[in-house]
């Protein structure tokens, strides 16, 4: 029952047409089919059809250098790539099929699964699709297809095709098998509208079309089995049963025994082997091949055979066929005198047959050895292959080890990176902070080199003027013992001068000297006849020279004789002159009147104008020493001044006061003082002398103005000496300079700076001082007694206050 339905279930099945194609690896294997079904319209028109190809598994992928890397050791866009390109092809496997359709306006389907194996895979296709039709075409039959030959798929298909399924087997164009037996069994069949409908596909297959030529027969024939069996399987009787109603057989039905019984004649002795061929030939019982369970199922010759030592005695076979055949040549043609003629052409046939194949199994032979070589050759390949792929799975896994490292050692490096930016950043700031600090200590070193350097400055001018204040000190006790001496002679001198003017004026009438009469030999003596080495220097009024009279230093003025015009006049001037001591003159010793011939204390430390413009490299002078000789300087004309019959100096200038060692200023040339005369009530006295045998910038300007000269201007010119000490500038303009100094507050900026530091206060009281002298208007000048010595001294004793005594020429 169940049988029965199974059946019924088939056949609505095939009602239902589902016609696949199978396009095999070869591009045209599976065309013939579709032809051979267009041709038979085993395809109805404008059908539709499924073509199906399958597709091996992707395993391996071909590399650029000609070998094959493990599907699983290339990257995906390769994989990808790879199985686009193998698409490709696929399709255009699919060309001539699709060209073919369209031709006869048949549909179709594609089909391109991918499979290790292809027959379970159509078999699975089979069942999928419910395909009730699937043609398939064999490779054309060859010796090398008869000899070599495992289970093929169209056998597998035919095997295990489901029951509903035709599978038809087509090859060389022509129909060589189909598992219609089965459906013949069943009573299934399809009915193709032309030709083939004749054909019945299963027992009814010796009922093809008698147009057939015999190789139609051989297509049934072979479908027993393999090849071989084709040519020998008359002797397996069942094969024989099952080709009997083969009508191109009934006549190898007839002769079988006879043919059987040739062959075994031939065959007896050396055929007793284990030839599985040879086995065959020898009964029909004793074959060692399996025998078809169905006469249409396809024999496994693999399985009868056993491979390669199968083909190897087959060989064997053939040569010992060939042998037994030219041994039972007589028994042949013995047949052949009981056999009609059909036989002996049927076995000759064979022959022929069997030659042929003998030689086309050397060329296989041949061929199977180069490829068994190149079997060899790709296991040992494969082997390597292998070991690659071991090797690359290694390098794989210590790839990976290694990329884990490099993780890890990543991972570090970023945290390392990230310290060291720290770091860096730290290291950025302290430098930042290190430069800023260096800066600042350059700049601080550079400031504490220059504060050193002014200290030492500083200290070698305090040393310089420590030694020079010492050797000042030095000299001024060494002279103020003599000068105290002096001092104390010449005051009494001139107790002796003020208490007896007038006796002293009357005693030149007398001839009553108060100074040394030198003769003129004398004098030549003492300057080397007034040697050009020793003269001190050249005056208006003549020249000086230096010599020693009676172990007395002197200075010698040689007055020219235009000088010396009243003779009486001079001679009474030199007589009051001998008469006048004072510290801050210089004495007057004698003469040689007769030469004019001036005999004068010798005053060591050169004039006043020298020393202020440190002629002779000699030092600046000090301020405390400036302030002094200003004072002597007025102490001096306060003197002459105050004389019972006063004196104008008249000759007041730097170039006039002399400086000795203890730098105590004296003023010289007092034999050109002018005399004022007793009677003058207003103590003004006209000169006679012309004005401009005197400096003009010393000169009294009212002295223009009045034509008369008075002791005011002494003061006159004890001002711009007082300036010019102060600020070391000529006297032209000096007065102008200091107002405006003094206006505008800047006394600094016009004091002579080598003088030191000048006490501020001190120098604006003494430059105030010698403006003060400088009144154009005799009136308003600063009295000497009053205005001039209270501030001198009291500049002085601030001095003497800083410097000790030696400051003061009184001490
Ligand atoms: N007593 C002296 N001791 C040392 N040197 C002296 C003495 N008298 C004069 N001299 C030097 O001789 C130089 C000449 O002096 P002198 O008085 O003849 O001329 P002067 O004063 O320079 O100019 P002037 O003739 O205008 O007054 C002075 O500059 C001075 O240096």
């Amino acid at each position: 029952m169940d049988q029965l339905r199974h059946e019924e279930q088939d056949k609505s099945i095939r009602e239902a047409r589902r016609i696949a194609i199978c396009v095999g690896k070869d591009r045209n294997r599976g065309l013939g089919a579709l032809r051979w079904a267009i041709e038979k319209e085993f395809i109805p028109k404008e059908g539709h059809v499924y073509l199906l190809h399958v597709l091996p598994q992707v395993r391996f992928v071909p590399n650029p250098m000609g070998g094959q890397l493990p599907v699983d050791s290339v990257s995906p866009e390769t994989l990808k790539r790879f199985k686009e390109e193998r698409l490709a092809k696929t399709m255009k496997r699919f060309d001539e099929y699709i060209k073919l359709c369209k031709r006869h306006k048949i549909t179709f389907k594609l089909f391109y699964p991918e499979n290790d194996s292809i027959p379970k895979k159509l078999v699975n296709l089979i069942s999928e699709h419910t395909i009730t039709d699937m043609l398939l075409e064999k490779s054309p039959q060859t010796i090398l297809s008869r000899i070599v030959k495992g289970e093929s798929i169209s056998s597998h298909v035919c095997e295990n095709a489901p029951g509903f399924c035709k599978i038809v087997v087509i090859r060389n164009g022509k129909l060589y098998s189909t598992n219609d037996s089965r459906g013949s069994d069943n009573g299934t069949s399809f009915s193709p509208k032309n030709g083939i409908n004749s054909v019945s596909m299963a027992s009814n297959i010796g009922n093809a079309d008698p147009g057939d030529d015999n190789t139609d027969e051989s297509e049934f024939t072979t479908a027993h089995g393999i090849e071989i069996s084709s040519q020998y399987s008359f002797s397996d009787s069942s094969s024989i049963d099952g080709l009997s109603s083969c009508s191109s057989f009934q006549g190898i039905g007839k002769y079988e025994g006879e043919l059987k019984s040739v062959l075994l004649q031939g065959l007896q002795e050396p055929i007793v082997s284990s030839s599985p061929l040879l086995q065959c030939i020898e009964t029909s019982s004793a074959l060692k091949f399996e025998q078809p369970k169905s006469p249409l199922k396809e024999v496994k010759v693999s399985k009868c055979r056993g491979g390669e030592s199968a083909r190897n005695s087959f060989q064997k076979d053939a040569e010992m066929i060939e042998t037994a055949t030219e041994k039972s040549g007589n028994a042949v043609l013995c047949e052949t005198e009981v056999a009609p003629y059909v036989l002996s052409e049927l076995f000759q046939k064979e022959f022929e047959e069997m030659n042929d194949a003998q030689s086309a199994f050397k060329d296989q032979e041949m061929l199977r050895d180069k490829l068994d070589k190149e079997i060899h050759e790709h296991i040992a390949t494969k082997k390597e292959l292998k070991a690659t792929r071991r090797t690359l799975e290694g390098f794989v896994r210590m790839a990976e080890l290694a990329e884990n490292q490099c993780q890890k050692e990543k991972r570090n490096c970023e945290q390392l990176r990230s310290e060291l930016r720290e770091h860096l950043k730290d290291q950025q700031t302290l430098r930042d902070k290190l430069e800023k600090e260096m800066s600042q200590h350059i700049a601080t070193k550079k400031e504490l080199e220059t504060t050193r350097r002014e200290a030492e400055s500083a200290e070698n001018r305090y040393r310089t003027e420590k030694s020079k204040c010492e050797q000042l000190r030095w000299e001024l006790e060494q002279h103020i013992k003599e000068l105290e001496r002096e001092q104390q002679l010449r005051k009494t001198a001139e107790e002796k001068v003020l208490g007896d003017s007038v006796s002293a004026a009357s005693a030149t009438s007398k001839d009553d000297k108060m100074w040394w009469h030198y003769s003129f030999k004398e004098i030549q003596t003492a300057t080397e006849n007034f040697h050009e080495r020793n003269k001190l220097g050249q005056g208006r009024y003549g020249q000086v020279y230096k010599g020693v009279l009676r172990h007395t230093s002197v200075a010698v003025k040689v007055l020219a004789e235009d000088r010396i015009r009243d003779r009486q006049e001079f001679q009474k001037k030199l007589e009051i002159v001998s008469r006048l001591h004072h510290p801050n003159l210089v004495l007057f010793l004698g003469a040689c009147p007769d030469k004019g011939c001036l005999i004068y204390e010798y005053i060591a430390n050169g004039n006043l104008e020298e020393r202020l413009y440190c002629e002779g490299v000699t030092a600046p002078m000090p301020w405390f020493i400036r302030f002094r000789i200003c004072l002597d300087v007025a102490r001096a004309l306060s003197f002459l001044h105050t004389c019972p019959q006063p004196i104008v100096y008249q000759e007041l200038k730097l170039r006039n006061v002399l400086l000795d060692h203890g730098l105590i200023s004296k003023i010289t040339d007092i034999h050109m003082a002018e005399l004022i005369p007793m009677t003058s009530s207003s103590g003004a006295h006209k000169i006679t002398e012309s004005l401009f045998t005197r400096e003009l910038a010393y000169i009294d300007p009212d002295y223009q103005r009045a034509g008369t000269v008075t002791c005011e201007a002494d003061v006159y010119s004890l001002g711009i000496l007082i300036l010019q000490l102060l600020t070391k500038r000529p006297p032209l303009g000096i007065a102008f300079c200091m107002e405006e100094a003094l206006e505008s507050g800047q006394l600094d900026r016009v004091l002579d700076k080598s003088a030191g530091e000048w006490p501020l206060e001190e120098a604006t009281s003494v430059a105030q001082l010698g403006l003060k002298c400088m009144e154009p208007r005799r009136k308003d000048r600063a009295k000497l007694k009053d205005d001039v010595l209270p501030v001198l001294e009291s500049v002085q004793k601030y001095s003497a206050s800083l410097y000790g005594r030696q400051t003061d020429s009184r001490h």
